[in-house]
């Protein structure tokens, strides 16, 4: 085939105004290149011509130029290649010379403070390319979205449950920018954003190997200072932080494979709770000035230099005992409250922990927070060469020789499956072993020793400036090392509740409701001297402690007409409830006497609001018939509790209940008979 006259007789005249030596020319190459490429040219060039036929024809007949058509697509596609390669050759320079970046890895907290100022911007989640994260929204979020709610039944039978069966259909996700170059204006700027992941091959503490994906955010804007990613930084760390105020967060150690991530994957956020107002919990007074005023000299900013100038480690910590449900955790939430602290909860009970993981975990803290170790008793701890409570083998024991006897039958037993073949096994025998494998494994834990604690707690890789705090039922039963001044400052003792306790407990838990009603101040109410002088220096304690960080903690002299209880009390007259967003309501009929039956004899008067006169009246009446000392707070406030918006039902039944938990208590029964 001619090429030449092919090419001369169809293009467009420039095209084929070409010499006879252009015409070998271009027949060479074409024949030359052919081969070369693998690719069939003459038909694809007859294709060619015979589209261009068909198309010139028809756009000549509509009065085009299909010549000059072809030429403005030609220069349009050339202006774009050079376009792009000036641009791509600019921005290289621009981003060479004169853009500042700072890259974020997502082992560090400023990672996530990132992600949710994103994940918070419009112009971000309109984006066409978006990561979407399965994201729930705190309870206690819901709380302040919608007013509190609770069920209503009205005395015709008819009332209004809740029900959250498809409570997740309504939690949106969370939409963050997808894997990939981003781009957005921020304060006036411009900023471009890069979020890349990465995989990372590394040698685990088992000497294995695995491998792990990492993400990094990369910021840039233009200019030669990285200042305005510095702001941006700043911004989404305190707009993080802001709704972190008047919260308490409460972290457990990660899961194990977590952990091997170390620093802020260390630890997991399990709570963000609203913060414990110090003076819910119910305390001698004396007690609670002590471990604040104790705390607030330790948290003090001049505080590290004077204990660095004396050579004294920067460490307090604190022993709160006493019996079951007298408060030790509350008090603990209530500083960490007070202070703006986050709370660190480690149980030494947990298998998975080992004396190198708690080391790393005292050594991930941030620089001020309160770390509670809990029924510390419990924990096992060992000195080197003792068993752990609990796994006592010694013979002190009056019935050993009954006790070796039935260990052997209960070995004979143990044996029984192992002679039989495995073809006879049952479930039963297999569940069994089963059980005997996984309890032979956890006895082989060894778990923490005593000197892998202190050493946690007090070793060179401890963290300087944390509050440590300790709580147990069973004092004398721990190690003098552990407590000893260096590791417990403070002992804090906690006790059954005395009738002042009970009083202020009722009080406490009426009052809200109250106040939200007929606001009252404290001072209006009659106080003994003593109490009113060292509730006004615990008042003022607590104010210059926390007034800058907690602005919905403030307690004013005496008054306490508490922001945060308003905005949750429920007004018992109404008739209009605000549901959660999560929540629908569903329909239930009940009989009024099934009501009363199960829930007690809640009376018409019962619902009626309570004067503060009347308060005080049945707090002390009700106080008179809790005897000294012999109920917890926790039992009292379980009471209560059931009867949380009827003060007066609650002081008719009490003798009956009083009486009852104390045979209980008498029988040492768990069964409980009245409630
Ligand atoms: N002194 C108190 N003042 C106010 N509330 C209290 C007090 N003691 C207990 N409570 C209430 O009882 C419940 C249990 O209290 P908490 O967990 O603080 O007790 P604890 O002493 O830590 O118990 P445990 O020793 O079993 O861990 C909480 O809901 C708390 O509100």
């Amino acid at each position: 085939m001619d090429f030449s006259h092919l090419l001369r007789t169809a293009l467009p005249p420039f095209v084929g105004n070409i010499s006879a030596e252009d015409n070998n020319a271009t027949q060479n190459i074409v024949e030359t290149l052919s081969p070369l490429l693998g690719l069939q040219l003459n038909p694809l060039l007859n294709l060619f011509m015979i589209f261009y036929d068909l198309a010139g024809g028809r756009l000549t007949t509509l009065g085009l130029n299909p010549t000059l058509i072809l030429t403005t697509f030609g220069l349009a596609w050339a202006f774009n290649k050079i376009g792009v390669q000036i641009y791509d050759n600019v921005s290289s320079i621009l981003g060479r010379y004169f853009t500042a970046s700072i890259q974020v890895n997502s082992g560090d907290n400023i990672y996530d403070h990132l992600m949710k100022f994103l994940a918070n911007r419009q112009d971000m989640t309109e984006s066409r390319s978006l990561t979407a994260e399965t994201w729930f929204k705190p309870t206690s979020e819901e709380a302040d979205e919608a007013d509190l709610f609770r069920t209503k039944i009205s005395p015709d039978g008819e009332g209004v449950n809740l029900n959250f069966s498809n409570q997740e259909s309504k939690c949106p996700p969370r939409f963050t920018p997808a894997i990939g170059s981003h781009n957005f204006w921020f304060q006036g700027k411009y900023f471009a954003l890069r979020r890349k992941q990465e995989t990372l091959h590394t040698n685990n503490t088992w000497g294995g190997s695995q491998y792990r994906d990492r993400e990094s955010l990369i910021l840039c804007c233009y200019g030669r200072s990285p200042e305005p990613i510095k702001r941006l930084l700043e911004h989404a760390k305190q707009e993080y932080y802001s709704e972190h105020n008047a919260r308490t967060i409460v972290k457990r150690p990660a899961s194990q494979s977590m952990r091997s991530y170390g620093g802020r994957h260390s630890w997991s956020m399990v709570a963000n709770r609203p913060v414990r107002p110090m003076r819910t919990v119910v305390l001698d007074e004396k007690q609670k000035i002590q471990v604040l005023y104790d705390m607030n000299e330790y948290l003090h900013p001049s505080t590290p230099r004077w204990y660095a100038n004396r050579g004294i480690p920067l460490r307090r910590g604190y022993l709160f005992h006493g019996p079951p449900g007298t408060g030790k955790t509350s008090l603990s939430f209530a500083l960490a409250g007070v202070f703006g602290l986050d709370i660190y909860v480690i149980s030494l009970l947990d298998p998975s922990l080992t004396e190198e993981d708690l080391c790393a975990l005292f050594n991930s803290l941030p620089r001020r927070c309160v770390v509670l170790l809990e029924d510390i008793d419990t924990a096992g701890l060992t000195r080197p060469g003792e068993s752990a409570p609990g796994t006592d083998n010694s013979d002190d024991s009056d019935d050993k020789d009954e006790n070796d006897k039935s260990k052997d039958k209960a070995k004979k037993k143990d044996k029984e499956p192992e002679e039989k073949k495995s073809s006879e096994w049952n479930v039963a025998d297999l569940a069994r072993e089963l059980k005997k494998q996984s309890s032979s494994e956890s006895t082989d834990k060894k778990g923490i020793s005593l000197s892998g604690l202190l050493n946690a707690i007090d070793g060179v890789a401890s963290h300087e400036g944390r509050v440590l705090i300790m709580t147990t039922n069973k004092p004398e039963t721990l190690d003098e090392a552990l407590i000893r001044p260096g590791r417990v400052d403070l002992q804090i003792a906690f006790t059954n509740a005395t009738r002042e306790q009970a009083c202020e407990l009722f009080k406490r838990m009426y009052d809200a409701d109250r106040t939200a009603t007929t606001p009252m101040k404290v001072q209006d109410r009659p106080q003994s001297t003593t109490t009113n002088r060292l509730r006004s220096h615990l008042n003022k304690l607590t104010r210059t402690i926390s007034a800058p960080t907690i602005p919905q903690r403030e307690e004013k002299d005496g008054n306490t007409t508490d922001t945060s209880a308003a905005t949750t009390a429920v007004d018992l007259e109404s008739d209009t409830y605000s549901l959660p967003s999560s929540a629908s309501p569903t329909k239930v009929a009940f009989a009024p006497e099934e009501v009363n039956k199960a829930v007690g004899s809640v009376e018409t008067d019962d619902l009626k609001p309570i004067t503060p006169e009347e308060l005080d009246r049945i707090a002390g009446e009700f106080a008179s018939m809790i005897p000294e000392g012999q109920f917890s707070p926790a039992e009292l406030q379980g009471f209560l509790l059931k009867r949380k918006r009827e003060p007066r039902r609650a002081l008719r039944e009490v003798a009956v209940w009083v009486e009852g938990t104390l045979e209980q208590k008498k029988a040492k029964t768990k069964v409980v008979r009245v409630q």
